[in-house]
């Protein structure tokens, strides 16, 4: 269990987070989303103590990480997977960090094989691909058999396999009642991984819900109608409230009513309806419009603006 009170850390005038409070749960994998600059890296590194809150404070299971006897038992973590000396293999690496953490040398072995690393354990892990150096990360944050694993952005770069292997490992490890908190900033990647979420934007909490009562909340519900007689239906619909937007020859998009009221107002107009469907906004949309206030930089869109504007500071 991650928990964390009141969280805050500023860099100069720079608010990156902004009083934060949550806890993350064992048995779960919690998503931690945000658009690119919203604090994610910086409150995962206050959970691993190797940055200091402004305020507040931050635990993992009731204590914080400087006051855990032995760190690596606990938490595991992938913060940036290129902070590996490449001159050393996989296995000599993973056997320095077992010898220096008191960990029995057989969990090299094991972590090697968990993450089909074993063939190559001994090459130098400068060869090493983006995702044999992922999965090498993976392996260090595993080595203690930790109960608490954190990921910062473990998809980057990675191929659809390697986005595969990571979502069904983090299942997984949730599955055996681990603690597993995932940043990203795609709602897409978390969308079939997470249970739960945690959004931020500029350093503050948006959202902490669970994935279904994200979608419930914050994708809107349209209507599909498709009629013989949609140049009639429309007006009829947009005078009792509703947006509409034609999607092809014969059908429209609406929004604003639900289902029930456009089959009632076809029905007292004597329109013909072939198809009434509820539609739902994608995650991603959803995700998109909750933090659209919350993003760093918006590029400009190609041919309207050539540079990107950085928004002024709260
Ligand atoms: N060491 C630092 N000194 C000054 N500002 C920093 C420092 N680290 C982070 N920041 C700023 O704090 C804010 C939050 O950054 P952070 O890296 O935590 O965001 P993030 O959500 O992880 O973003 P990304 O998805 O791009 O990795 C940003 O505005 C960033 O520029």
């Amino acid at each position: 269990m991650i928990e964390a009170v009141g969280l805050t850390k500023r860099y100069g005038d720079r608010l990156a987070v902004d009083q934060l409070s949550f806890a993350v749960r064992p048995g779960q994998v919690t998503g931690f989303l945000g658009p690119n600059g919203a604090g994610k890296s910086t409150t995962m590194r206050m959970i691993l103590g190797l940055d200091t809150p402004t305020s507040g404070a931050v635990t993992i299971n009731g204590r914080p990480f400087a006051a855990l006897d032995n760190p690596m038992r606990e938490v595991g973590a992938l913060l940036d997977a290129k902070a590996i000396h490449g001159g050393r293999s996989a296995y000599n690496h993973l056997w320095c960090l077992a010898q220096t953490n008191n960990l029995p040398k057989r969990r090299v072995a094991e972590v090697l094989e968990l993450v089909g690393l074993s063939e190559v354990a001994r090459k130098r892990s400068k060869g090493f691909s983006l995702g044999m150096g992922q999965r090498l990360g993976i392996a260090s944050a595993l080595l203690g058999d930790p109960k608490v694993l954190m990921f910062d952005e473990p998809v980057n770069g990675l191929d659809p396999e390697g986005i595969r292997w990571i979502r069904n490992l983090m299942r997984a490890l949730a599955a055996e009642g681990r603690t597993v908190f995932v940043s990203s900033h795609l709602m897409s990647e978390m969308e079939n991984t997470a249970d739960r979420l945690l959004v931020i934007g500029r350093g503050r909490m948006i959202a902490d819900c669970t994935v279904q009562e994200f979608i419930d909340q914050n994708s809107e519900l349209a209507v599909r109608v498709s009629s013989p007689e949609g140049g009639a239906l429309a007006p009829l619909l947009r005078a009792a409230g509703a947006a509409v937007v034609p999607d092809g020859d014969s059908t429209l998009l609406v929004t604003g009513l639900g289902m029930d009221r456009v089959g009632d107002i076809a029905f007292d107009n004597h329109l013909r309806l072939h198809e009434l469907a509820p539609l739902q906004a994608s995650l991603e949309q959803a995700y998109m419009e909750l933090t659209k206030d919350s993003v760093e930089y918006h590029a400009a869109v190609p041919g309207s603006h050539p540079v990107a504007v950085k928004e002024s500071a709260r």
